[in-house]
């Protein structure tokens, strides 16, 4: 079932100068393809090359307004993400994605309320093999991402926090 949108989120040049030492932030220069760039949650992660079956699975559950980080191995390859399961994402409360590798359907995931953050788009499709490893601490970029930090996300980039940060 769809939820509510979520919570608006803050901007993160305003964490930084509120909280900067509890603060790391991404330099990766993400491109914004979902409908909304300023989007925060805390964080589930997965480790996939390629192979997009762990996902679909991860995104078809209840997401329950987190943010699924994928380390994709920085591959643009294939596409991890199309509009399928960027709409399943939304339908199960995900607030976004961050995706460090490929989606395709790009058009269509812009029209969806999910914050979508990935390197780049290719209309190759995945494997579906299921290999992966989900809910593991990930590093791309020079910062690592674990379950339980929080992360927030705008126009300007990607900031993770140990803990939710007051705004
Ligand atoms: O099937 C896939 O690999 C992904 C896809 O196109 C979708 O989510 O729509």
């Amino acid at each position: 079932m769809s939820e509510a949108s979520p919570p608006a989120s803050p901007a993160t040049a305003d964490l930084i100068d509120a909280h900067e030492a509890v603060l790391v932030s991404c330099p990766l220069q993400f491109r914004n393809l979902g409908g909304r760039a300023r989007f925060h949650g805390p964080v589930r992660t997965l480790k996939v090359l390629e192979d997009n079956a762990l996902v679909k699975s991860i995104l078809s559950s209840p997401g329950q307004g987190a943010v699924l980080v994928i380390d994709g191995g920085g591959s643009l390859n294939r596409a991890l993400i199309g509009d399928i399961i960027a709409g399943l994402a939304v339908a199960n409360g995900w607030v976004g994605v961050v995706v460090n590798g490929a989606i395709r359907d790009s058009v269509a995931i812009g029209a969806l309320d999910l914050g979508l953050k990935a390197l780049g788009t290719n209309p190759a499709k995945s494997r579906k093999t299921g290999a992966g490893e989900a809910d593991i601490s990930v590093t791309f970029g020079g910062v690592t991402f674990a379950p339980g930090q929080w992360l927030y996300s705008d126009e300007d980039g990607i900031v993770v926090a140990p803990h939710a940060l007051p705004f």
